[in-house]
């Protein structure tokens, strides 16, 4: 077939451009040779037979079922690929950030019911088994034989883990485990994949042995018979039922009826429970949770890239859309010309490129950490928590936000499931609940923030990402200039401030005779907000820096653009939060208007480079999934095609006419 002619418009936006898209390509995958390998995946999966979605159905289309059925069609034929792939290539970076395999996303469009198997399941089995049980069940979870879900959250409990109600029991005379749901509110309810396809899970439950309750632990559980599929005896295993989005992700809900299981179906890791019944406790009872932790930290590139897509999408739209007619007499302008759109789209942008130099700076700490954790060394893991719950947290709010601001940006048709907009904000969107609800993770940075002010009093902090407090105590004012040094100074001395604060809320709370978890709950709001702050001068201090070191390593032309996006980012925040910076630097009403200029001046400079940026971005249209945002910008054509695959316009006069209307339009006449 011959090629489809590119939009005019997009040909000369890319005739604008002034740097190097593929050098920023590579930059973003993180070398030449990661871009090689990632395209060749995609080359590898898109060419693959039985994946393609170009004739098919939209699966909007299909009724929940089909979808379901649909989606673990594909997403096993994608396995099949992978596996062939992993024969000759090394796989296991699939367990840190890369754009390597989001591919699956141009096979299964939403959430695919595999996710928490290699999301959740599988680094479980690999980080908190011991290794007699990873050498044998972590062959069978990477080969698919086991095929598994991460299940902790319950009907009644998802936030306090100590609070869940499975029990597992200890009974020596049989060396098993009885796995109980006492209650309705103890069922498992949300896993990925646990409805339908899922056969094991790693179960989180409360141990008890010689009538002792340890607390939670993470158990392997077969669910599923591997001949049939049938649930097992003392197994009550099914679907939640539709959501806002993870249409396809198969969250299932499961309960036990005195379920046995061998002694050594616990991940034995961390704590022990030998043959009598004997427990060993961990070296750190919190490491439990270090499922959450390395998922939290690989959410903010996640996100990143969501806000890849989405921004492609909005912004090659924005190029494409021609609306009004400022000067009489002259044509339509593109809607990114707009400095309202370019307000809207260009920020989303940045935050992308933000997260992901942050999110990557994230995962080396986290890295670092691990390796330490590895050795016995316990010290930096609670400022690692405190890091991975802000940055998810904040990352994921403001990375809906974005994501929401993308699709308004592209009116009427941002509203089509055909722009998959409405998708990416679903998959965005649940980010802020799962993996730690927003305001609780919050407050669990509050907690170490609190901690770090007290020993800020003393003229000295353990951790770097609050060394800021000490500088806070010489002098908590900063002097302004508008420059980026001084507006990372700033957010640092907003957060010092906001964390003082909230500290003498909650200690004038506590001395009027509250109970300390009183006070903590009057002092929340201020907690939450002093959490924030803190996380804000996290995310513009490290993009920041980063984006620096990155430019420093690119050419000019590359380099001048990083700089705008970085300063942009920093500018951005410094006027959305400039009552804040009012009360603790000397900033004045002179220096923001000045911000404000130099902004808009920012949006002028990027506005030529608009396509460029998102070019580079390199999403495939395959995995873009969109009518507004393909590379050819066919908008309008590409929507009407997609509109003519709806069922309703196969016909041109749908049966409900004889049954309903016509009898409601003949009784009118009576
Ligand atoms: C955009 C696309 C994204 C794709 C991403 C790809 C990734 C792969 C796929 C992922 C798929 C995800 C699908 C969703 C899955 C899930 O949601 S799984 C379920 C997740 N559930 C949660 O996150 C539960 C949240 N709750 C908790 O973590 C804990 O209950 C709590 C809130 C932390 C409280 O725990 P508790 O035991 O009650 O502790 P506290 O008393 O509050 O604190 C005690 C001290 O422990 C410290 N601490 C707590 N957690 C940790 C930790 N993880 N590590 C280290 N330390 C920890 C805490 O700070 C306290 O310290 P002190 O202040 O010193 O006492
Ligand atoms: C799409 C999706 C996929 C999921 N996948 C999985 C999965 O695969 N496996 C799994 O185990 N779980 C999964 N979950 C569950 C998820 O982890 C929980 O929903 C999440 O941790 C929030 O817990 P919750 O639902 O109990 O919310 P709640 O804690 O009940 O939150 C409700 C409200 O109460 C507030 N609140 C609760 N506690 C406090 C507090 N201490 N202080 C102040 N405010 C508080 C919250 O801020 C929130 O506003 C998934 C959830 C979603 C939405």
């Amino acid at each position: 077939m011959a090629e489809k002619k590119v939009c005019e418009d997009l040909v000369k936006e890319r005739k604008k451009c002034t740097f190097n898209v593929e050098e920023l390509t590579r930059l973003i995958d993180g070398g030449e040779d990661k871009t090689m390998e990632r395209r060749e995946v995609e080359d590898m999966v898109i060419n693959a037979g039985g994946l393609s979605t170009k004739d098919e159905v939209p699966e909007e289309y299909l009724s929940h079922k089909e979808r379901y059925e649909n989606a673990i069609r594909k997403a096993s034929r994608l396995f099949e690929v992978f596996r062939e792939y992993a024969k000759t290539h090394d796989t296991t970076d699939a367990f840190s950030p890369t754009n390597k395999y989001r591919v699956s996303f141009g096979v299964v469009k939403d959430i695919s019911p595999f996710m928490l198997h290699m999301g959740m399941f599988v680094p479980t089995l690999m980080n908190q088994s011991d290794p007699d049980q990873v050498a044998e069940w972590l062959p069978k979870a990477l080969s698919m034989q086991y095929i598994g879900t991460y299940a902790q959250t319950e009907l009644g409990h998802g936030t306090f883990l100590r609070g869940l109600e499975t029990t597992a029991t200890y009974d020596p005379s049989t060396e098993e485990f009885v796995l109980n749901s006492p209650t309705l509110t103890s069922y498992k309810w949300w896993p990925g994949g646990l409805a339908h396809t899922a056969n094991h899970c790693v179960v989180v439950a409360q141990l008890y042995t010689k009538g002792v309750c340890h607390g939670v632990h993470p158990f392997l559980v077969q669910i599923r018979d591997l001949e049939t599929h049938m649930p097992l005896e003392g197994i009550k295993v099914g679907e939640i039922g539709p959501k806002l989005g993870f249409q396809t992700a198969n969250n299932g809900f499961l309960g036990f009826n005195h379920y046995r299981i061998p002694r050594r179906s616990m991940l034995m890791k961390n704590a022990q429970v030998l043959k009598d019944g004997t427990y060993i406790k961990s070296k750190n009872d919190k490491l439990t949770y270090g499922t959450m932790v390395f998922v939290r930290v690989l959410i903010v590139t996640d996100l990143a890239y969501e806000l890849s897509r989405a921004g492609t999408i909005a912004v090659r739209y924005s190029a494409v859309r021609h609306q009004s007619q400022p000067k009489p007499n002259e044509p339509e302008p593109q809607i990114l010309d707009y400095v309202t759109q370019q307000h809207k789209l260009f920020i989303g942008v940045a935050t992308s490129h933000a997260f992901r130099v942050t999110g990557n700076w994230l995962w080396n700490s986290y890295s670092k950490v691990i390796k330490d954790v590895s050795k016995g060394n316990m010290d930096q893991l609670p400022e690692l928590h405190a890091l991975a719950c802000c940055l998810k947290a904040v990352c994921s709010r403001d990375a809906a936000a974005r994501v929401e601001e993308f699709r308004l940006a592209c009116g009427g048709h941002g509203y089509m499931a055909s722009s998959n907009l409405p998708i990416i904000n679903g998959i965005v969107t649940a980010t802020i609940t799962y993996e730690g609800e927003f305001t609780v993770l919050m407050l669990q940075t509050a907690r170490f923030l609190v901690k770090a002010w007290k020993e800020a009093t003393t003229g000295k902090v353990k951790t770097p990402t609050v060394s800021y407090l000490v500088e806070f105590f010489k002098n908590d004012r900063v002097i302004w200039e508008n420059t980026p040094s001084t507006m990372i100074k700033g957010f640092q001395a907003i957060a010092a401030g906001k964390i003082r604060t909230a500290y003498e809320t909650l200690e004038k709370h506590v001395k009027s005779g509250m109970d300390y978890e009183d006070a903590w709950n009057s002092a929340s709001v201020q907690l939450v907000n002093a959490s924030e702050a803190h996380c804000r001068a996290i995310l513009t201090e490290i993009s920041w820096k980063e984006m620096v070191r990155l430019s420093t390593t690119v050419s000019p032309s590359l380099a001048q653009v990083l700089l705008q996006l970085a300063e942009l980012y920093l500018i951005y925040w410094t006027l959305e939060k400039r009552g804040d910076h009012l009360m603790y630097s000397t900033i004045t009403r002179d220096d923001i208007q000045k911000l404000q200029t130099r902004y808009e001046e920012l949006l002028a400079l990027i506005r030529p480079n608009a396509i460029g940026l998102v070019d580079a971005f390199d999403v495939r249209d395959e995995i873009l999934n969109s009518t507004l945002g393909a590379y050819d910008g066919r908008v309008y054509e590409r929507l009407m095609e997609e509109a003519l695959k709806s069922p309703l316009n196969a016909e041109p006069v749908n049966q409900s006419f004889h049954k309903y209307l016509k009898p409601l339009m003949l009784k009118a006449k009576l």
